[in-house]
């Protein structure tokens, strides 16, 4: 696994199950035949967890952790970490839930829940391997050429393509290789039946050696790389929007010159309720596009779109009834893209350059102020909140 996607799993496995897998003698007190044959199950399982083929995801190896220092070691009875310490907090959180629930039943519980994912990663899995592996840095985003169009998918369906760090330097790289390539179009899809649920919010939780002020500082001037991207972007930039789409993955829609819907999609930017602030330059485009009342609903209050609403103010080109959505669209896309090259270029460049100056100054203002907003308690508890399964959009 590699880089962010890695980093956040070597993080769990360590921090979260490091005692579970490793600790072979569990020093559990019995009290006669009947619980030794379930002391002897749960070492068991504690084994069987080892070897494991798929990452059961990180809520499950959260109530795993939970149930392994139930059973171990009874009800959590150590003081919460702070605020900042997210992960210790949620696996704190996680632990404490568990109330008085027994030693025993806490085992039974361990070892049921074991039982039940060694079963479901024997079973072959239904999803197909995804059809192109090009892309070296990170199976997380795939990127294709064909038919006069590059693709660039969000690939990490599991995760409702929820953007990691890595992504974002990805997808900076894919296009400035796609602004220079062969190809007339360029288009940003998902895989699976998300679009993109926006940032990931556990990129939140690597803290680097600067503590909360280098994180902030550093995702500041990441989002600024990403959404200059799209704003400089030389060629025609579709958004082929094949589901829900959440934060940013909504508000860059404005720097595209056209987005097609499937009718499932829907437009959420939950920037209060997170804590935080519109950035993609939607606090300028979404009022140019919509009208600034509809654009506040939608920035301030976290109005979630239909796919017709959002189609009926602007932001999204046409919509599509899913049945068809992906053969009409890409049919649609390969005739565009055979148009004349240049002269699409140059078009492009006549709409939106003289925006240029004014787009990069606003990026750069919506960036500065996330830096401080991530900073800010609101923003700190909605994450943590996410983060420990209380909350969720
Ligand atoms: C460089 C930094 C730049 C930062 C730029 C800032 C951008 C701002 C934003 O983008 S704000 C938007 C942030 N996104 C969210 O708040 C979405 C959070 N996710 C949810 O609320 C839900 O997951 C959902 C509504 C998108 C989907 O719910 P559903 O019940 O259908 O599915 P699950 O919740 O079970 O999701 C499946 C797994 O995917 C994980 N996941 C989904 N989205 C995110 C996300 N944004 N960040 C982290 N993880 C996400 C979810 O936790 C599940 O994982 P699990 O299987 O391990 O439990």
């Amino acid at each position: 696994m590699a880089g962010f996607a890695g980093r956040l799993a070597r993080c769990w496995y360590s921090g979260f199950l490091r005692s579970p897998l490793q600790v072979p003698a569990l020093g559990l007190h019995v009290g006669g035949p009947a619980m030794q044959t379930s002391q002897k199950d749960f070492n068991n399982a504690v084994s069987q967890l080892k070897l494991l083929k798929e990452d059961p995801g990180n809520e499950v190896k959260l109530k795993l952790y939970a149930l392994y220092k139930q059973a171990t070691e009874g009800p959590c009875n150590v003081p919460k970490p702070g605020m900042l310490d997210f992960i210790n907090k949620t696996k704190w959180d996680a632990w404490n839930a568990l109330g008085s629930l027994s030693k025993e039943a806490a085992r039974q519980n361990y070892v049921d829940l074991v039982s039940k994912l060694s079963a479901s990663s024997e079973s072959p899995s239904p999803e197909a391997p995804a059809a192109d592996r090009k892309q070296p840095e990170s199976d997380s985003l795939v990127v294709t050429s064909g038919d006069g169009i590059t693709t660039i998918r969000l690939n990490r369906p599991t995760k409702k393509n929820a953007l990691t760090t890595q992504m974002y330097h990805d997808i900076i790289a894919a296009l400035q290789a796609a602004s220079k390539d062969e190809s007339p179009i360029t288009v940003l899809t998902g895989s699976g039946d998300y679009f993109c649920s926006g940032n990931d919010l556990t990129n939140f939780t690597s803290l680097p050696a600067g503590g909360p002020e280098e994180m902030a500082r550093s995702s500041a001037v990441l989002l600024r790389d990403f959404v200059n991207c799209f704003i400089d972007f030389p060629k025609p930039l579709v958004a082929v929007v094949n589901g829900p789409a959440v934060g940013i993955s909504v508000t860059i829609l404005g720097l595209f010159d056209v987005v097609y819907a499937t009718d499932r999609a829907t437009f959420h930017t939950p920037f209060s309720h997170l804590g935080q602030s519109p950035e993609g330059c939607s606090s300028y485009t979404f009022p140019k596009i919509m009208g600034s009342s509809k654009a506040a609903e939608m920035l301030l209050f976290g109005k979630k779109l239909t796919a017709q609403e959002a189609c009926a103010q602007g932001l999204v080109t046409e919509v599509f009834p899913d049945s068809t959505f992906q053969k009409e669209v890409w049919a649609r896309l390969k005739a565009y893209s055979k148009l004349p090259p240049n002269a699409m270029r140059i078009s492009k460049q006549i709409i939106r350059d003289r925006e240029k100056e004014k787009l990069h100054a606003v990026n750069a203002e919506e960036s500065n102020v996330l830096r401080e907003r991530w900073l800010s308690d609101e923003c700190m508890n909605a994450i943590a909140s996410f983060l420990s399964r209380k909350s969720k959009l």
